[in-house]
């Protein structure tokens, strides 16, 4: 594609002019480094020619997250532009020079999901479903004004600056009054406008993972920014959420409080009021509007051929074993009734896809299932039951569950261990019995030996049953797999196992977690938002992976998401009002 270089407008040599030919962020034709990278060294970017003006739209959209984001985090000032542009190091132009970067661009990215907070150590993120803890007990409403409500010491109060508003609307000079008025009315606006009302005074910890979703996004409009950077805001929003977020994001940019780009996967669909895009591909950045970058979108992007694949081997059927049995199964906090008289059978061979909106009860349902609930000791006789291989769940120890049903999702990839210098290999290894480490004790004092379920070790033959399953997981999903050319298979995959699983970027680590879940053959595997932060070729490996083996439950607001079709007899579990009904597609 021939690029046009661009000249960048200063604010102040573009005021005279008519507002719609600001530049709000210029980056004329550089390459773009990591910090601390000499011009000699491999760019992140290269040849970045790219300007966005005011009264433009636009989406980043790149097949893997790491380039996309490096794009964001260049628009941040976490990256080098070289060339810097003029005027500064920092591509925006547009804004209050007086204003720092960090008050005037913010990012939300929903693609990276957050690490943990436990420095290196696994958390324990089922404490969520029990009796909250006292340092968890900040509420949504809290934790938004943070100076009001005694979560910030009176010693360090001077040093916050109430809000951004009197250095944003210098102009304006507004009283301390009236800038806490104006947030509280931009709050109540964004709480309506985003339907978390009735979720303020509920303990963070507590908010599903969408609801967790719109409240990052109010937390950051608060904050006034004059851009706002989405990286993949649709990523686990229900289907009835995700236009109204659209349509805010879309009212919020035309008055330019704040300027939204949003950063999209190859495979999202681009909202109607994006006018210009800016396609990451390759370590190479291609700009342009609309109509010019939808078709080379379509070049770029490899419609998913999974569905169309070879039909399915396993499926089940009405004789199949009964792998979970849940009856009248019920969980509440206080007044709150989450899932009421849920009635599911899961067989052995079963594809489902548990649906529902933000806040239903999916992860909750999840949790009980894979014994992590403290409630699904308490569905016995006689209201209730639940019964998980055959006994009882109160009969199972939860580590047996464990070894039992593969788990992925955003609350364990956010909880994972990421100080710990664990390799890609020892990741998946850990998959065998569900924990952290797929070592003993003794092992890591010098003589290494695998856990085995009941806490010994395992003799020669189980040993190399499972470094074998290792490497039979890691032909069939490693990195030769994501670009559909399978080249270079026995070398990619030793050189990836021995990666360290810290360093290996977001969507890559989603892959190895899926990988863990999988490596046991446990006869039951809970697929919670796998996707997030996988590029297309990893998605698409997945997905054809996934249509052998045995009972999964996918859970996905994305109808295209789930890797079987009709024809693979998939069927759909649905909760509404905590209500659970069954339906076949
Ligand atoms: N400790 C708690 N106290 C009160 N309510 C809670 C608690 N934990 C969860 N909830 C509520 O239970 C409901 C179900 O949450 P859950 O995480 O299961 O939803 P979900 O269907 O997985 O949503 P999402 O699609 O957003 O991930 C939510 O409305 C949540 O606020």
């Amino acid at each position: 594609m021939r690029h046009i270089l661009h000249r960048c407008h200063y604010h102040y040599t573009a005021i005279a002019q008519s507002p719609s030919t600001y530049d709000v962020l210029c980056i004329p034709k550089a390459n773009i480094y990591r910090f601390g990278d000499p011009n000699s060294a491999q760019p992140v970017l290269r040849d970045v020619n790219w300007t966005v003006r005011e009264g433009e739209s636009w989406a980043v959209v790149g097949s893997g997250a790491s380039e996309k984001t490096a794009l964001l985090e260049t628009l941040l000032g976490n990256m080098r532009i070289s060339p810097p542009p003029p005027g500064g190091p920092f591509p925006s132009l547009s804004l209050k020079q007086s204003r720092p970067i960090n008050e005037s661009v913010f990012l939300v990215s929903f693609a990276h999901r957050q690490p943990a907070f436990s420095g290196g150590a696994f958390y324990d993120y089922t404490a969520r479903y029990g009796v909250v803890r006292e340092e968890d007990r900040v509420t949504l409403r809290q934790s938004m004004f943070p100076e009001e409500s005694g979560l910030v010491r009176d010693s360090i109060k001077s040093f916050i600056v109430p809000n951004n508003f009197s250095a944003y609307h210098e102009h304006e000079q507004q009283d301390p009054t009236s800038q806490k008025e104006e947030k509280a009315r931009r709050f109540e606006e964004l709480i309506d406008k985003l339907e978390l009302g009735d979720l303020l005074d509920l303990p963070l910890v507590a908010l599903s993972n969408g609801q967790t979703r719109r409240a990052r996004i109010v937390k950051a409009l608060l904050e006034q920014p004059d851009i706002l950077l989405l990286d993949e805001p649709l990523t686990g929003l229900d289907f009835k959420t995700r236009p109204r977020l659209l349509s805010l994001l879309h009212s919020l940019h035309a008055s330019n409080n704040p300027r939204i780009i949003m950063g999209l996967r190859l495979q999202d669909p681009i909202p109607e009021w994006i006018t210009h895009i800016a396609l990451v591909q390759g370590g190479r950045v291609k700009t342009g509007d609309r109509s010019m970058m939808l078709n080379e979108l379509d070049h770029a992007h490899i419609r998913e051929t999974a569905r169309s694949a070879a039909s399915v081997v396993h499926t089940s059927n009405s004789n199949s074993e009964v792998l979970v049995d849940m009856q009248n199964v019920n969980v509440r906090y206080h007044e709150r009734h989450v899932l009421k008289d849920i009635n599911w059978t899961i067989r052995s061979g079963d594809r489902w896809h548990l649906q529902g909106a933000n806040g239903s009860g999916k992860t909750t349902l999840l949790s009980v299932l894979t014994g992590d609930h403290p409630q699904s000791y308490t569905q016995r006789a006689p209201t209730s039951a639940l019964t998980l291989f055959g006994i009882p769940r109160v009969a199972h120890a939860t580590v047996q569950l464990r070894s039992r049903i593969g788990v992925v999702s955003p609350e364990l990839y956010n909880a994972w261990p990421r100080a710990r210098n664990m390799t890609v290999w020892e990741a998946i290894a850990t998959g065998f019995d569900g924990g952290s480490s797929p070592w003993t004790r003794r092992a890591r004092r010098g003589r290494r030996n695998w856990h085995a379920r009941d806490g010994g070790e395992l003799n020669e033959g189980e040993r190399k049953w499972r470094a074998d399953r290792v490497w039979e997981v890691l032909r069939g999903l490693g990195p030769h797999t994501w670009d559909g050319t399978a080249q270079g298979e026995a070398t990619l995959v030793e050189e990836f196992a021995r990666l360290s699983f810290a360093e290996i970027p977001a969507g890559v680590q989603s892959m190895v977690l899926l990988m863990r879940a999988l490596v046991g053959r446990p006869p039951l595997v809970l697929l919670d938002e796998v996707w997030a932060g996988m590029d297309e070729g990893m998605v698409r490996a997945a997905r054809a992976y996934l249509r052998e083996g045995g009972a999964v439950v996918v859970v996905s607001h994305w109808e295209d998401e789930v890797p079987w079709g009709v024809d693979d007899g998939v069927k759909r579990f649905k909760l509404e009002n905590g209500v659970g009904t069954v339906t076949m597609a």
